[in-house]
């Protein structure tokens, strides 16, 4: 089942409106949106990818994406233009998102850490990009080599050229909640560099647990800092799961308003500069808190749970999702 929305939608779950059309059985109705609508980010194929030693293939990686986008995700963040000395990974960018099968309806936005990584993600038909900063000085400095001051100056030409080029921008804030190099992170230092980026013209912003060591109280407090300046709506969350806390944080940010939810498939991935970060929380047990919870996600569970088989087999790897294990017999069986 594939789920369209009009680009409004989007950008944000202020939108009232949404046109969804149920590709699968061609059949189309009108949903209000509403308050329970929360919005999935699949990060899986990025930042669910980026952290492994041995190349995946790209073939892997498009059959990935494409399997994900029959799951009823309408946001798959599908690679990284990023130098391929700092990022081995992803140095086949081009090459995923040209091979992708795009459905309409569905975005496939790309990081883009400079102009030079916004023009070949352009040129490789990119429709949004997210640029990525941080919180504190040290992570910015081993992420992106530049100081948080130095890489906004870095963005607003990216920002400039994505505005005349129509190409939405979102941004990311890396270690809103603790950093790998100098611990505590104060809010006050998140809301700055938050601030900056939508002054820049980012329509939203994901907040980054980069190393999950947040917990539902430094969450609590950090969203108390934001929503002084910053409208929660506008905000989206990125929890890494190191500590178990990931689901508890999250729940604490939707129940505060926020309507953005960042995971990743089978709970893959971990930052290449954050040394035992582990993977983000994954999309298959988002999904089932939040139906749990009445929220809707527009996303087929079972659909979701064997993407997240496809790609940790093709890994090699143990399936991170709790909720895909537990369904795994289930859904065998079926
Ligand atoms: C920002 C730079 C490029 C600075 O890297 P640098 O070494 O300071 O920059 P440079 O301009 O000197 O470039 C070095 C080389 O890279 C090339 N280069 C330069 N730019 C590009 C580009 N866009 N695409 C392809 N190649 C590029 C450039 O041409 C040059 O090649 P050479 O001349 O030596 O052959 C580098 O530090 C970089 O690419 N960093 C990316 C690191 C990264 O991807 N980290 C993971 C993503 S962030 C994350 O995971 C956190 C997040 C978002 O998930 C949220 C959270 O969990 O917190």
């Amino acid at each position: 089942m594939i789920l369209c929305f009009g680009r409004r939608i989007q950008r944000g779950f202020s939108s009232t409106i949404a046109a969804k059309c149920v590709l699968s059985t061609k059949s189309f109705s009108t949903r209000v949106e509403s308050n329970t609508f929360v919005k999935i980010v699949e990060v899986g194929p990025r930042d669910g990818l980026q952290n492994e030693s041995k190349l995946v293939p790209t073939a892997t990686k498009i059959a990935l994406i494409n399997q994900l986008s029959a799951t009823g995700l309408s946001v798959i963040e599908a690679t990284a233009f990023v130098s391929p000395k700092w990022v081995p990974q992803m140095a086949d960018a081009t090459a995923v998102l040209t091979g992708i099968k795009r459905n309409a309806g569905i975005t496939y936005p790309v990081l883009t850490p400079n102009q030079r990584g916004f023009d070949s993600a352009l040129a490789a038909g990119a429709t949004e990009v997210a640029v990525f900063a941080a919180a504190s000085e040290s992570f910015s400095k081993k992420n992106i080599n530049a100081s948080i001051s130095e890489s906004l100056a870095r963005f607003e030409p990216v920002l400039e050229s994505a505005k005349r080029a129509n190409v939405n921008v979102r941004g990311y804030v890396s270690t809103v909640l603790g950093c790998p190099y100098q611990g505590y992170v104060a809010p006050a230092d998140v809301v700055t560099v938050v601030n900056a980026l939508i002054e820049m013209g980012c329509y939203e912003i994901s907040l980054g647990d980069t190393i999950g060591v947040g917990t539902p109280g430094s969450m609590t407090r950090l969203l108390d800092a934001l929503e002084q300046t910053v409208p929660l709506e506008r905000v989206a969350v990125h929890c890494h799961d190191t500590y178990g806390q990931a689901l508890a944080n999250i729940l604490t940010a939707v129940n505060r308003g926020v309507r953005v939810v960042d995971s990743s498939i089978a709970g893959l991935g971990g930052c290449p500069y954050a040394d035992g970060a582990s993977g983000n929380v994954s999309t298959e047990d988002v999904v089932y808190m939040l139906s749990g919870m009445g929220y809707e996600t527009g996303v087929d569970l079972d659909a979701l749970v064997r993407v997240g088989y496809f790609i940790s087999s093709e890994m090699g790897r143990q399936n991170s999702s709790r909720v895909g294990n537990a369904l795994k017999t289930k859904l065998s069986n079926a």
